[in-house]
């Protein structure tokens, strides 16, 4: 389909869960290392098989979020906003998070408090380690922050000491701190992305019509020919000109000259249905359109929609013979091969549009070349 001069939200959120799932590995074994690091610092003075079990959970946890990330890697098309897929990675996050924070209520109230201490340090440097890893997900990053450390902080609040008092509000103004860098970095990130995927939709986009443009066009072109010549598949081109254009500049002004071919080029995009189809501004009046898989016939019927759409528009243009603004159509079907040259289907689609002028114009005619 025609490619518009907007950004493509799911591009963005694409790449969001990408970069979510990405670090999925580094999160894994940095999850399992602090864990290790816990269970050896506690092991002298913990019930052995509280902690193993532990220990169990937190490897059963971020292997399942470590399995889930990788699944799904190359499915990430739906982006962020994909309903299930993040809802999935929200009780994920929640799970792993909830290991952690269980830790207040199992293990804290046990130790003495220099150990107290450090495994309140343990939960910090965990959920603060964890910040890098969801910078594309700030929600996300906070569900598991709290899971995290909101244990701790209310065991410290019910325990009725002003040092515990002191602990819980180091922990909520940490925790806040790193609320705001994760937002502050998730900014970052997002501006990079839009500016990214701004820039590549500027560069393939025509800036009157909106439609894709000539370089668009030549590089799906390309694709789009030996993706049929790999299946053996009808490829079929369109070349569109509007009839007696500069007739309708010089009566009209350049200006309303510039409004038809937005109008023209606005129904044109309307007559593409499926998405592999490609309408581009090819220059100046005129248009091109890459039809894949389609008998001559059918690409034909379908040229025969596109005249009859910009005709229905009724653009008044006294210069024209109709009354009205109509456009020519020339268009060229072939079962591309590798060893045949793409520009001679777009050459015998120009041919098929000379043909379409001479003949009275408002019309579609059509070539089928035959490849050996
Ligand atoms: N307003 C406007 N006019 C353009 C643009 N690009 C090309 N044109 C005009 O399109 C006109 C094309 O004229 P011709 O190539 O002579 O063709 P035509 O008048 O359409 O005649 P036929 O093709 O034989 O029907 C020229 O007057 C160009 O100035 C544009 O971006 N805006």
């Amino acid at each position: 389909m025609a490619m518009l001069a907007v950004i493509n939200p799911h591009n963005v959120s694409a790449q969001q869960l990408a970069q979510l799932h990405r670090y999925a590995g580094i999160g894994f074994l940095a999850n399992l290392t602090n864990a290790l690091i816990l269970t050896l610092f506690l092991w002298s003075i913990t019930d052995h098989i509280r902690l193993l079990l532990w220990l169990a959970t937190v490897v059963a946890a971020s292997g399942a979020r470590l399995a889930y990330a990788h699944a799904h890697r190359r499915n990430v098309r739906g982006g962020l906003a994909g309903g299930n897929q993040s809802l999935m990675m929200l009780s994920l996050t929640a799970i792993n998070g909830l290991v952690w924070g269980s830790t207040a209520l199992f293990l804290h109230p046990a130790l003495t408090e220099p150990y107290q201490l450090f495994l309140i340090f343990m939960l910090s440097i965990t959920s603060a380690g964890a910040l890098p890893l969801y910078i594309a997900a700030p929600a996300t990053y906070l569900l598991y922050l709290s899971c995290v450390l909101v244990p701790m902080i209310l065991v410290l609040l019910l325990g009725s000491d002003s040092v515990g008092y002191l602990m819980a509000l180091m922990l909520v103004i940490f925790s806040g701190t790193l609320a705001i860098t994760a937002w502050t970095m998730h900014h970052g990130l997002m501006e990079s992305l839009h500016k990214y995927f701004g820039y590549q939709s500027l560069a393939s986009v025509d800036g009157l019509t909106q439609l894709a443009n000539r370089r668009t066009f030549d590089e799906t072109y390309r694709d789009e020919w030996n993706r049929a010549a790999r299946a053996s598949l009808p490829l079929s081109v369109i070349l569109i000109d509007i009839d007696n254009f500069k007739k309708y500049n010089d009566h009209y002004g350049h200006q309303e000259g510039d409004t038809c071919l937005r109008e023209v080029a606005n129904a044109l995009g309307r007559c593409m249905r499926r998405s592999g189809d490609l309408v581009a501004r090819y220059g100046g009046e005129e248009f091109v359109v890459v039809l894949y898989q389609m008998t001559g016939d059918e690409a034909a019927r379908y040229a025969e929609q596109m005249r009859e759409a910009v005709a229905g528009l009724g653009l008044v243009h006294e210069r024209n013979e109709a009354g009205h603004v109509t456009i020519s159509l020339g268009g060229a079907t072939c079962i591309p091969h590798s060893r045949d040259n793409p520009d001679d289907l777009v050459r015998a689609a120009d041919d098929a549009l000379y043909r379409a002028k001479e003949a009275g114009r408002d019309q579609v005619c059509w070539k089928s070349i035959l490849t050996t």
